[in-house]
């Protein structure tokens, strides 16, 4: 978890992710296994991969005034993102899970939070979002999503729209490719980004479901995302390794699929071969109503 630094400046993880690779393919007998490990953005045919560790992320820094938590469910490996203003205490949670409903409001009540909106980044396919269950829970909760996912919400999103909490706020980002309806959201300062399944640490989310489209897939991440600042944080909606946080920087330099040309893209994106989620006959029909039926 991140510890409070109030500093603008970011600090780069370089050093403590290689050494958590190392750490990864130590103990690790074939080479398959190790280039599975090192090299997420090309795997395909690779089991499930459950985090053996997890990187670190105390160095990097955030605007004053802002708290942040980045939170983890297991099962689906999705990261869910508080963040609030100290002072008003008003707060955003993205990408909320049903798995962690209690986790998530009971953390929002001992900080004393009063949490306005929570966002999906997009309609997911491997789990159900909380944001339907919470609204139940918690008075005056607005649940918000991309007006092109075709799901339920109060707030239907669009390109540069702002969720504003206390005196900060995350601009709308559309970045379509992995589904019709995915959108980034972009802190005041771009010095932080939660990229959704769009760009994913060293990686970036299928195209072969959901409207998706490699090509799109690619514009949206170049235009939309690499072309932050080189230091702006990226937080993904997932993450299979144990994988935090990554910067524009980092991604731009060491992307495996990314950096390829478009055309090397479309081909690495046509054979990835991966399994389709297990939970997407149930939670894209559920998350199309805001994970319950009735908001
Ligand atoms: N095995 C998981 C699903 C894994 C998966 O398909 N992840 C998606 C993001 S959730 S829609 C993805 O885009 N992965 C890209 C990649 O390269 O892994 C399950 O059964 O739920
Ligand atoms: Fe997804």
């Amino acid at each position: 978890m991140c510890s409070v630094i109030n500093r603008v400046k970011p600090i780069h993880r370089v050093a403590a992710l290689s050494l958590r690779l190392k750490a990864n393919t130590e103990g690790s007998s074939s080479a398959a296994a190790q280039s599975r490990r090192l090299c997420p953005g090309v795997s395909s045919t690779v089991e499930p991969l459950r985090p053996n560790s997890r990187s670190y992320c105390s160095g990097t820094a955030k605007p004053e005034g802002l708290l942040f938590r980045q939170l983890f469910e297991m099962e689906s490996c999705t990261y869910t993102y508080l963040l609030a203003d100290t002072k008003t205490r008003e707060a955003v949670i993205i990408d909320p899970v049903l798995e962690t409903i209690d986790r998530d409001l009971n953390l929002i009540k001992q900080l004393g939070l009063d949490l306005k909106v929570a966002v999906n980044t997009h309609c997911h396919a491997d789990h159900i979002t909380s944001s339907g269950l919470m609204k139940k829970r918690l008075v005056g909760l607005k649940s918000a999503i991309s007006k092109y996912s075709g799901a339920a919400a109060d707030i239907h999103l669009s390109e540069g729209d702002k969720i504003t909490f206390g005196k900060h706020h995350l601009t709308v980002r559309k970045t379509p490719g992995h589904t019709d309806g995915c959108a980034t959201f972009v802190l005041g300062d771009q010095s932080m980004a939660f990229t959704g399944d769009a760009l994913l640490i060293r990686g970036c989310g299928r195209t072969d479901f959901q409207q998706g489209s490699s090509t799109k897939l690619y514009q949206s991440v170049h235009e939309k995302i690499l072309s932050l600042p080189k230091e702006c944080l990226l937080y993904p909606a997932h993450d299979y390794l144990g994988q935090t946080v990554s910067t524009v920087g980092e991604e731009l330099k060491f992307n495996p699929r990314l950096t390829k040309s478009l055309e090397e893209f479309e081909k690495i994106m046509a054979n990835l071969n991966l399994d389709r989620p297990k939970k997407m006959d149930v939670a894209v029909p559920a998350n199309l109503l805001c994970g319950v039926h009735g908001l």
